[in-house]
């Protein structure tokens, strides 16, 4: 079986307070982007993981696909497999690529082997290897909050509108980017806000990582205030960085333009 795992970008991002646990309760808008993986699962005489494209830091056995897969072993009997990943969505960058990988798995092997795990069971599963990868099951645009693994339908359509993402090839670590962080409650409800006219987020859709990053890497704001220059609609970073995007009324080429960074540009669903 061949899938393709996307990244996602978050649309505001509201650190609310922290938990007992260490985590954060957070809010915000997550939305599929194209930007994608490549991950081959095929039967095999035994496990095995490799891949090609980006390297990812850690061993097969640290991957989280290897942890997906032996999660599901524990508790289904999976035959084993072979798992080629072609990793092109770029690492510590604020667009979930690796909960994407490991959530791909979880639905491949529930595909490919008819476990009939149910959707609910799905996403408990995936809630266990990260915050962010429970989103990947339903893939939709929704409304997270807890620690951004449980999903309120959002009414949010940007079918039609482009996006360019600009990666700069920082690796921001998401431990480190939270811990520079003062919890607290958003001056503005992002339900709310989200149904305004998309030239009104400028001002009141914040990603609350932004104000402890930005002074931290200039670079990252700098970017930002390009994509608006270059006629954004919005423009914002995804999750713990390190990725800008912005979005764009018509389909937008600036590849010439970030030259020296990764660029992806495409339409939103
Ligand atoms: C920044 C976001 O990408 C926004 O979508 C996510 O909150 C991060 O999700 P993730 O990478 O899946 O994070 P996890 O692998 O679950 O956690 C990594 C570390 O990030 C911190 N963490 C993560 C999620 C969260 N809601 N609060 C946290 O404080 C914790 O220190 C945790 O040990
Ligand atoms: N399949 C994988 N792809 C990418 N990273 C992986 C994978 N498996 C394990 N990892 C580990 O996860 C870490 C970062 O994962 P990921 O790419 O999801 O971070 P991110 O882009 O910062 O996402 P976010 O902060 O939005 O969760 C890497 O340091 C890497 O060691």
């Amino acid at each position: 079986m061949l899938v393709f795992p996307n990244a996602k970008i978050n649309i505001g991002l509201n650190i609310v307070e922290k938990r007992a646990d260490g985590y954060h309760n957070i809010e915000s808008c997550f939305y599929p982007v194209g930007w994608s993986d490549a991950l081959e699962i095929t039967l095999a005489d035994e496990f095995s993981f490799r891949s090609d494209g980006i390297v990812i830091p850690g061993n097969s056995s640290d991957n989280l696909c290897t942890k997906a897969y032996q999660m599901i072993a524990a508790d289904y009997a999976l035959p084993a497999v072979k798992m080629h990943l072609l990793k092109s969505i770029p690492i510590g960058a604020g667009l979930g690529g690796g909960s994407a990988d490991a959530a791909f798995v979880i639905k491949a092997l529930n595909e490919q082997f008819d476990l009939k795990i149910s959707f609910e069971k799905q996403l408990d599963y995936a809630r266990r290897l990260g915050s962010d990868c429970a989103f990947f099951i339903s893939n939709k645009p929704a409304y997270c909050f807890q620690k951004g693994d449980e999903f309120e339908d959002i009414d949010l359509n940007l079918k039609g509108k482009c996006i360019v993402l600009v990666n700069p090839g920082l690796h921001i670590s998401t431990v480190e980017a939270y811990s520079g962080i003062v919890p607290k409650r958003s001056e503005h409800d992002l339900h709310n806000v989200l149904k305004e006219p998309i030239e009104n987020w400028k001002f009141k859709v914040k990603n609350d990582f932004e104000a402890t990053l930005f002074p931290i890497y200039p670079l990252l704001g700098e970017i930002k205030e390009a994509l608006y220059q270059q006629g954004a609609l919005y423009a914002a970073m995804s999750g713990s960085g390190s990725t800008l995007f912005g979005i764009f009324e018509l389909e937008k080429d600036l590849q010439k333009h970030f030259a020296d960074y990764k660029v992806w540009q495409g339409p939103l669903d």
